[in-house]
Order: C-alpha cells, then sequence, then structure tokens
C-alpha cells in the first residue's frame, strides 16, 4: 500500500520564482490493484510519477509504503523500498543501456535490488523473459537488435524482475502500434494478476486507461480532480473537466 500525504512539489525556475506542480495531493493505492491516470499533458502526471518512484523528492509531504515513511530509512531499507516500487517509461530504447545485452540489463537490476543468489540468476532471468512471451535468445541481444513491442517487455521484464509491490507505467504503450499495444496490455493485466502487484498506469488515451482498470484517477494543474471508482460508463465521470476530457477524446 501507498500513502501519499499532502503532496506537493515547486520547481525553481528562471527569475528565481517557483513553479508549483503538484499541489497538495492525497491519495492511498490500495494492495493488488490498478489505477489509471488521465489528464492533460503538463498536469504533473510524471511529475507524480517520479516522487512515487523517488526518483525526485517532494517538495512538502509524506510518502508511506506499507506505513513507512521514506525520510530517514538506511541505505539497506530504501534499497528493498526501490524494488518495491518500479517504473516502465515510454520510451523503451532510451530505458534501455544500448551497451548491455538483454541479459546484463536485467540482471543489473536484480544484483542492484534483490538479494537473488548468482548461481539462481540464469534461471531466474530465463523465467521472466518467458513470462513476458519472448524467446530465450532475446537475452543475448542487444536492444537496438528488438523491435518495439520486444523492448517494452524487456522493459517490463527488468520492472518485474524485483518483484515490485507497485508499479508506474508512465505512457508505456504511446508509440506502439494497435495490435501489438493492445498485446502488451494483456500481457500486463496476466502478469498484474499473477503477481498481484498494484499497478498506476499514466496514459492519454482514455480508452488505454479503462481498459486497464475500471478506478480512473484525473490530474488538473497538479491535483487530482476525480477519482471514478468501479467505472460503469463515461457518464460516471461528474467532474466538469472530466467531461470535457473525455469528450474532447471521443468526437
Ligand atoms: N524539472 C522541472 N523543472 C521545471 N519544471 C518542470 C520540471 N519537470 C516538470 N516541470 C513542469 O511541470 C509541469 C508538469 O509536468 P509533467 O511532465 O509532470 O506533466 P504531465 O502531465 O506528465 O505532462 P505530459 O502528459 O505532457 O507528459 C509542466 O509545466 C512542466 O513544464
Amino acid at each position: 500500500m501507498i500513502n501519499i500525504k499532502n503532496i506537493s512539489k515547486q520547481y525553481h525556475i528562471k527569475d528565481n520564482s517557483t513553479l508549483e506542480v503538484l499541489k497538495n495531493i492525497n491519495f492511498t493505492f490500495k494492495h493488488n490493484h490498478i489505477y489509471s491516470l488521465i489528464g492533460e499533458s503538463g498536469s504533473g502526471k510524471s511529475t507524480l510519477s517520479r516522487l512515487l518512484t523517488y526518483i525526485e523528492k517532494p517538495t512538502k509531504g509524506e510518502i508511506y509504503i506499507n506505513n513507512r515513511e521514506l525520510n530517514g530509512l538506511s541505505k539497506k531499507q530504501l534499497r528493498r523500498m526501490r524494488a518495491n516500487v518500479q517504473m516502465v517509461l515510454q520510451n523503451a530504447s532510451s530505458a534501455l543501456d544500448p551497451r548491455q545485452k538483454v541479459y546484463d540489463i536485467i540482471a543489473e537490476s536484480i544484483r542492484n535490488l534483490t538479494d537473488i543468489a548468482r548461481n539462481d540468476e540464469k534461471k531466474y532471468i530465463e523465467n521472466m523473459i518467458e513470462k513476458v512471451e519472448l524467446p530465450s535468445k532475446v537475452l543475448y541481444s542487444y536492444p537496438n537488435e528488438l523491435s518495439g513491442g520486444q523492448q517494452k517487455r524487456v522493459c517490463i521484464a527488468r520492472a518485474m524482475s524485483v518483484s515490485p509491490q507497485f508499479i508506474v507505467f508512465d505512457e508505456s504503450v504511446s508509440g506502439l502500434d494497435v495490435i501489438v499495444r493492445k498485446k502488451v496490455l494483456d500481457l500486463l493485466l496476466r502478469l498484474q494478476r499473477e503477481y498481484k502487484s498494484t499497478y498506476l498506469f499514466i496514459t492519454h488515451d482514455i480508452d488505454v486507461a479503462i481498459y486497464m482498470s475500471r478506478d480512473i484517477l484525473v490530474m488538473k494543474d497538479g491535483n487530482i480532480i476525480e477519482h471514478v471508482s468501479n467505472l460503469k460508463s463515461y457518464k460516471d465521470f461528474r467532474h466538469e473537466y472530466s467531461k470535457i476530457l473525455i469528450k474532447s477524446q471521443l468526437t
């Protein structure tokens, strides 16, 4: 479970002024659940994902994972926490080191973030690559030898390999063609059922958001302005802004 309390994020921009990108957000992400997050460009979705994955710190507020606040943890505890929360980004090719073979990319993550013994590593990685439905020979390829869809699956395998409880997918399927995208989404849904992790699925695309989850957060100007759980129809969105956002995609 991840709990965010009174989270704000400000950036210093030119002329000594500050830009408040996230404004006092409170939310609890339940265990074993998928949330979709939609919102227009610049509303703060990626900033929120960077805070949730500890890439950046909030200016104000606290993030709790399993009731433990991040600040003040020892290095070892922090390492464990980092494994707990993973992120899969839009641009798979830039997220993968072009100089490393897929095996080494996944192994690096495992070595840094888990206690899996070296003797067990190969079997574990082969199993992981099978879970994302890639042939094992991919492990000995470089990322640029793979298709966009295959690279995406490698990113998913790397994230899953450290057994995270929480995964943020930030526009993770953008840029894939419709058929490949659906296959990746179905894979993610299967993996979620198997691993019982919590997903925060960030997307511009309302259809993708609904395909992944009926639990939808809408973000505007640094706030979560609406949370619809158990969405049954577009009419369940009550906030005027959500309605405009949905309408703009449907017309
Ligand atoms: N490091 C930074 N320094 C200054 N401003 C930033 C920084 N990172 C983000 N911003 C600003 O914060 C706002 C929110 O950006 P963010 O990327 O979180 O939005 P987003 O909803 O993810 O947008 P998109 O859908 O286009 O990715 C934008 O105005 C952006 O310019």
